[in-house]
């Protein structure tokens, strides 16, 4: 039986900002969304535990004092269905449990046996050199920041970051207009035949590697790549629970995959559990950002990620985001967009402290300058139509030493995620 804990949410309170989602009710980044929940159960606020009764069902078995795991929604019999935020955690658990369990076979077998055929350790490091200068290519202040790295921590980020960024431009590169479902069902199958260690090029070869060495799950991979297939079809979300599991699909899978290269500190309190949350907090707030930037190039393509409940709520339609005039509706609708995505990043803070001392400073240099694009959406006096935000190369030197400093800080003995039971 799985138990997961929930609030029951009051139509009459205050808790309700008008914007779909009640931000006093939450714990970290889960939120509860009070159009979800039926009149009824929005009597009152309460805590309950909840009991798994079917598949994706759950049921209130005892009221208590619990904090809040996870938003479900509910129906007037009070049974419960699972939602997006749920249905990722469920990744987030099986990616933690898989670092414990390598954590532990590290401890067992001092030295990892490491199979090399003749002549392959001189193409592999090519493959890697490969990544790196891909790597350097679309994103040099990351590249810089992973240099910090161990050097085999960052080569398999580095393949990684390949990986994901040639998945990325099958559906937003020069060729996406051929891309199809079937030729991402053969970009899967390439996955799961590099996971088997049977790579179709070089590049893949590299993240073969990778996967030999780092407990990295292929779950996430997968789901990037139904983030793909999400992108092809849809082009609509009906509200932030649909536009969370796409976020999670194209950019929370890539603080799950990257954790397990990067690395937990040894001295950290925290719980995997916590530190993966945290990640995907990360990816999260990435990409409700990347969207907020790019609200009129995405229409122009036909797209609107906004979730369609909270534009009506707001009084606005697809309409006027194609007419592209900044109102005081827009604005009100986008300050409220914004505080969203820096509850992510508050969220996420948390957790790079965890992270092994030598990768914090690439994720905090990438966090301080992706949260700043927000500021600058404001700067724009929120014109995220034809204007695109983004952070000046000053500000972005500015960034990295404050992203040093902050890696400086070790993780507390009295961690502010979830602790470890000693
Ligand atoms: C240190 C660090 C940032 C490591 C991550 C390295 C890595 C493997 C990056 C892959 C990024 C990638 C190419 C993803 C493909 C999908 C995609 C393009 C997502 C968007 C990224 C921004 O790209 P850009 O601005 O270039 O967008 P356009 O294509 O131009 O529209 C995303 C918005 C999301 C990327 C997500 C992350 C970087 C998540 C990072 C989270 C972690 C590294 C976890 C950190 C750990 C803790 C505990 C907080
Ligand atoms: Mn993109």
């Amino acid at each position: 039986m799985s138990v997961a804990l929930l609030w029951v949410v009051s139509p009459n309170s205050e808790v309700s900002n008008g914007f779909g989602f009640l931000e006093s009710v939450r714990e970290g980044t889960r939120l509860l969304d009070s159009s979800k929940f039926s009149p009824r159960d929005r009597t009152l606020i309460c805590h309950g535990r909840l009991k798994k009764v079917k598949k994706q069902s759950y049921k209130i078995e005892k009221k208590g004092n619990f904090p809040v795991l996870s938003s479900m929604v509910a129906n007037p019999a009070g049974e419960l269905a699972i939602t997006s935020e749920q249905k990722v955690y469920d990744v987030v658990l099986k990616q933690a449990a898989l670092v414990k369990k390598h954590l532990k076979s590290e401890e067992e077998y001092d030295v990892k046996p490491d199979i090399v055929l003749p002549g392959t350790s001189s193409l592999l490091s090519e493959a890697y050199d490969r990544c790196g200068e891909v790597c350097a290519e679309y994103a040099k202040t990351f590249h810089l920041g992973t240099l910090l790295m161990t050097p085999e921590r960052r080569r398999a980020i580095w393949a990684i970051y390949v990986w994901c960024r040639r998945t990325d431009e099958l559906v937003d590169g020069p060729n996406a207009s051929h891309i199809t479902p079937t030729a991402l069902d053969r970009w899967e199958s390439r996955l799961e035949d590099l996971f088997r260690g049977r790579p179709f090029d070089m590049l893949d070869a590299a993240l073969s590697d990778t996967v030999t060495k780092f407990p990295v799950d292929i779950q996430p991979f997968k789901d990037m790549i139904e983030g793909m297939r999400l992108d092809l079809k849809k082009s609509r979300y009906k509200n932030f629970d649909e536009l969370y599991l796409y976020c999670y699909y194209v950019a929370g899978t890539v603080g799950l995959m990257s954790v397990p290269v990067m690395g937990i500190a040894p001295e950290s309190q925290a719980t995997a559990e916590s530190v993966y949350n945290a990640a995907l907090a990360l990816g999260i707030a990435n990409q409700l950002t990347n969207i907020l930037r790019d609200v009129g190039e995405d229409a122009r393509r036909g797209r609107v990620y906004l979730p369609q409940d909270e534009l009506a709520q707001a009084g606005l339609s697809d309409e006027d985001i194609f007419a592209g005039k900044v109102t005081e509706k827009w604005r009100n609708f986008m300050k409220n967009q914004i505080k969203r995505a820096r509850m992510f990043f508050d969220e996420a803070e948390k957790g790079v402290t965890e992270l092994s001392s030598a990768s914090r400073w690439p994720v905090w240099a990438s966090l301080l300058l992706y949260r700043q694009i927000l500021d600058e959406i404001e700067a724009n006096d929120y014109n995220n139509f034809t204007r695109r935000a983004y952070v000046s190369k000053p500000k972005k030197i500015v960034a990295l030493p404050v992203a040093y400093a902050k890696s400086l800080v070790p993780p507390s003995r009295l961690s502010l995620l979830s602790a470890k039971s000693s």
